[in-house]
């Protein structure tokens, strides 16, 4: 009896196998095994003597049984006939079972096939491992996973002349439909024979999978852009509204998924990128892969085909579901914090409302200022950004409020009408305002409440209409509070407050970077390394968006024309310090207490840093790759 063998590295190399159609393990096929002729044993089978009365159906009942399966005999048709064209002369059949093992087709040689039917190799006979024990088409059905049972494999003395291999043809929507299996005699066996019939499965599946929905979106992905188009490459469809309604078997272990998901999980759980950008790219980009991170992190490449039904469902969309296409588009990558941000500036856009957006330097408060204008019912009007902080004290009114002809000295001769008339019509966006001084927010109140400026060195009031938007780092309440910023004024410039976050805790962070690289380099799709990825997402980012989209600027530029995935080459040092540097927790919950546990503690951190990376590590702990092999080994569990 063969051992049974279980265990998780078993299972990860069962998922591996089902997902990438690479040859079984020795251990995994060791199992199956093991397991199929428990089966049989338990089936009440004997390896020798008469078989109790296997069934056999008769012309009718075959036709009734192809009947129940016409589109797996349809579209497998043509591609046993490539398989035959393949296979002849060599000495054996190509079949085709329904997911009972009952077989409903075969092609093979005359020689080949009179001997197969001593054995019941024929049309109508069932070769569920119960009737006939372990072999190929029976174990394929029994373990759901392709199989190659040779000679003495089979659990039946009598079937120990065959070799046999076999691979399951499920429907998009994961259910078992039945069986391709190409059997010929034990001495011809053929290495190649197993490869060819799992890919031939493959093909049947990809052509149910376009019958039944080429009329859907569909995603081809893999986690190289060279994968797509092959057999290995994951298909999903999407309904209308974005759920997962299909998959190929390749898709649903490429994305950890089972046949149970489908209908249920939306695309938005699977990848980190809305229903409306995927659209976006396939009418833009049809043919063209693009980089999308699924919600572990995991980088795939993804092509989007929109059919003609499609095309129209998706037209039709944006009136019913998606948020509307406006300059706020681009700014939600999927944050939550963020999105509410922009539901709220929506709500009060073209409404008298002053906003106030708050967050630390470098969040983005004024390219979402700038996104509320074009927007909103001014965008034709003049957007007028004023900072607050960058302006000298004595010419912060002259600047913002405008002066007549000489009305200081220094002055331009022919005056200025200032930013704020500049704004007239428009949006006026003060940016810093926590740094205004207190003699020129009492002005701007004024402003605020007169709807009308007075020029420096004038006494005519000129009238004047904006929206206005500020922002600040600081903590206005608090400044307010303490004297440093005018009551009056913050209940004035605080319609709304709106408060974006910084980066370090937005939940968007690798469709964000996604995105901005795309910006930065829409002809060449470029993506991080998987290293350098998941160091910027431990990071704190202090600069927040202006660091990220200024590192990753010199990164594109520091890239090879050629160069698609940004590694830690084409960092700024001072970025790649500061990265490196980074605090990374300790695998022990407990403080170091000596010299050598600090030196232990030492050596796990920079391993963590380099992702398990020993090579890396030992080069940055300045030891060979031995020596931290041997500093591992006598480190405590
Ligand atoms: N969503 C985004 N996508 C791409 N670039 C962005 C995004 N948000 C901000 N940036 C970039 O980050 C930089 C800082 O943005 P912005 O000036 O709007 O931030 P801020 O919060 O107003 O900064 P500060 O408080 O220092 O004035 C700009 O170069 C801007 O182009």
């Amino acid at each position: 009896m063969l051992p049974a063998q279980t265990g998780p590295d078993l299972r990860r190399a069962r998922q591996r196998y089902l997902a990438h159609g690479e040859a079984p393990p020795a251990d995994l096929v060791g199992a199956m095994l093991s397991r199929s002729w428990q089966r049989c044993l338990a089936a009440g089978l004997a390896p020798v003597g008469r078989l109790p009365s296997p069934l056999q159906l008769d012309a009718s009942q075959v036709a009734r049984a192809s009947d129940r399966q016409s589109e797996l005999v349809a579209h497998a048709r043509p591609v046993m006939e490539y398989l035959y064209g393949q296979t002849r002369d060599s000495g054996s059949m190509v079949i085709l079972a329904d997911d009972r093992g009952v077989l409903l087709q075969t092609l093979g040689d005359m020689d080949f096939l009179s001997r197969a039917e001593r054995v019941a190799l024929m049309q109508g006979a069932s070769w569920h491992e119960n009737q006939r024990g372990t072999n190929a088409i029976g174990t394929a059905i029994a373990e759901c996973a392709p199989i190659a049972i040779h000679g003495a494999e089979h659990f039946l003395e009598r079937n120990g002349f065959l070799t046999c291999a076999a691979a399951p043809v499920m429907a998009p929507t994961g259910r078992l439909l039945g069986v391709l299996d190409i059997s010929g005699e034990q001495r011809c066996r053929h290495p190649h024979t197993f490869g060819l019939v799992r890919a031939a499965a493959q093909m049947i599946e990809n052509r149910l999978f376009e019958a039944r929905h080429g009329d859907a979106i569909r995603l081809r992905f893999h986690p190289l852009p060279e994968g797509i188009s092959t057999v290995a490459e994951g298909v999903l469809a999407l309904t209308e509204d974005g759920c997962c309604s299909g998959a190929n078997r390749a898709g649903l272990a490429l994305l950890g998924l089972v046949p149970a998901d489908l209908g249920l999980t939306p695309v938005t759980q699977v990848f980190q990128i809305r229903v409306a950008d995927l659209v976006a790219w396939g009418r833009q980009h049809p043919g063209e892969a693009m980089p999308v991170l699924r919600h572990n992190g995991q980088r795939v490449f993804l092509r989007v085909e929109l059919a003609h039904g499609a095309r129209r469902i998706v037209a039709a969309e944006p009136a019913r579901s998606t948020p509307p296409q406006d300059a706020f588009t681009r700014l939600d990558s999927g944050d939550a914090a963020l999105q509410t941000a922009i539901s709220k500036a929506r709500r009060v856009l073209g409404k008298p409302i002053a906003l106030l957006l708050q967050g630390e330097s470098g969040v983005g408060k004024e390219l979402f200022a700038k996104a509320c204008h074009e927007s909103g019912p001014r965008q034709a009007r003049p957007f007028v950004a004023v900072n607050c902080a960058t302006l000298p004290e004595n010419l912060i009114e002259a600047e913002l409020f405008g002066y007549l002809p000489g009305a200081f000295s220094g002055a331009r001769k022919e005056g200025c009408p200032g930013r704020i008339r500049a704004a007239h019509g428009g949006t006026l966006f003060l940016d810093e305002i926590g740094d205004m001084p207190l003699a020129q927010q009492a002005r701007l109140l004024r402003v605020l409440q007169e709807h009308e400026v007075v020029p420096v060195g004038g006494s005519t009031p000129v009238p004047v209409d904006f929206v206005l938007i500020c922002a600040t780092h600081r903590n206005l309440k608090q400044d307010m509070e303490a004297g440093r910023f005018r009551a009056d004024l913050y209940y004035r410039i605080n319609g709304l407050t709106l408060m974006l976050p910084p980066l370090r805790e937005r939940s968007d962070f690798a469709a964000l970077t996604a995105r901005v690289l795309h910006e930065l380099s829409p002809e060449q799709p470029r993506y991080l390394d998987d290293r350098v990825a998941a160091a910027f997402a431990r990071y704190h980012w202090p600069g927040n968006l202006r660091q990220l989209v200024n590192a990753l600027r010199t990164a594109c530029a520091l890239m090879g024309d050629d160069e698609h995935t940004l590694s830690w080459d084409h960092l700024p040092d001072d970025l790649l310090d500061e990265l490196h540097s980074q605090p990374t927790p300790l695998p022990s919950p407990h403080p170091p207490e000596n010299l050598h546990a600090l030196s232990n503690a030492a050596i796990l951190r920079t391993i963590t840093c380099c992702e398990g990376n020993m090579s890396e590590a030992a080069r940055r702990l300045g030891i060979s790759r031995n020596t931290l092999y041997r500093r591992m080994k006598g480190m405590p569990n």
